[in-house]
């Protein structure tokens, strides 16, 4: 992972959708503050509902985790009932902004040319887009050419900068891995974080395609964690349920900082 490039820093994101209200969201920030590492050695980011991230930015104010949102829209203000702006996101703090995740395009409708346009919104906005990729099954038959996935990252970042790539971070998520306990394999994570670099590379250059992060989302836990970190492309993972359980994320930073580590010991954070 990261120690192949400087500039890919190990990310560790927790993906909580709609699973915590308030006090949840206040109770988890107490006990994770002040025990992630500095963010030049693992960046933290927590992914949580719009209407929580003002307070979220506020409770890590000390802290060096990020707050990331989990959609936006693409344009920056106007007559969009029930969007979020990019430059609103930016206003209260947010750093991140995940889009085209799998359950976007599957129940809200989100295609690859609305991931493009929020992906360009965010980044003129000052946002650092992590841009999710997926696949389904069927086509993982045909994995070796992988189309489906290149497709993906080819169309969202149409337009996007050389300059600007450096502040994109692409994750690979297979669908049915997310959520179903089954996460793909420490070597099929790779593939697909190495297809996703070569796609890079055709788009922009070898040299920048060593230096974008790939994550891995799906089913993560502190049990797989290590072996998929380990992988030469892979520079993180995208956490849905086992990030909900702040001992967890922390487990997973501590593997993220040190996958080689055998055992995490939650005492000596
Ligand atoms: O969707 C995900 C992260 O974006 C993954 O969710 P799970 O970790 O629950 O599979």
């Amino acid at each position: 992972m990261s120690q192949h490039n400087a500039s890919r820093i190990p990310f560790v994101v927790a993906n909580w959708k709609i699973n915590k209200l308030h006090a949840d969201v206040a109770e988890f920030l107490d006990k994770v503050n002040g025990k992630v590492p500095a963010e030049n050695v693992v960046e933290t980011g927590i992914a949580a509902q719009d209407l929580f991230l003002s307070d979220m930015v506020r409770a890590t104010a000390q802290s060096p985790i990020h707050i990331v949102a989990e959609n936006v829209h693409w344009e920056d203000s106007g007559a969009y009932t029930g969007e979020t702006s990019p430059k609103a996101l930016k206003d209260i703090g947010a750093k991140y902004v995940l889009i085209g995740h799998f359950e976007r395009r599957k129940f809200f409708n989100e295609t690859d040319s609305t991931v493009n346009l929020k992906v360009t919104a965010a980044l003129r906005n000052g946002l650092r887009p992590i841009i999710d990729v997926d696949e389904d099954m069927s086509t993982y038959a045909q994995f070796m050419d992988a189309e489906p996935s290149v497709a993906q990252v080819a169309a969202a970042l149409a337009g996007v900068s050389v300059d600007q790539i450096r502040n994109v971070t692409l994750a690979y998520e297979p669908t049915w891995a997310i959520g179903s306990g089954e996460a793909a394999s420490a070597v099929q994570a790779q593939k697909a974080a190495h297809l996703i670099r070569q796609t890079l590379a055709k788009l922009y250059s070898p040299v920048i395609a060593e230096q974008v992060r790939v994550l891995y989302g799906g089913s993560v836990t502190p049990d797989n964690a290590r072996e998929i970190m380990l992988q030469k492309d892979i520079d993180g993972v995208l956490v849905g349920t086992s990030a909900l359980d702040p001992e967890k994320f922390l487990q997973l930073v501590a593997i993220a900082q040190d996958p080689e580590v055998p055992e995490f010991n939650i005492e000596n954070t």
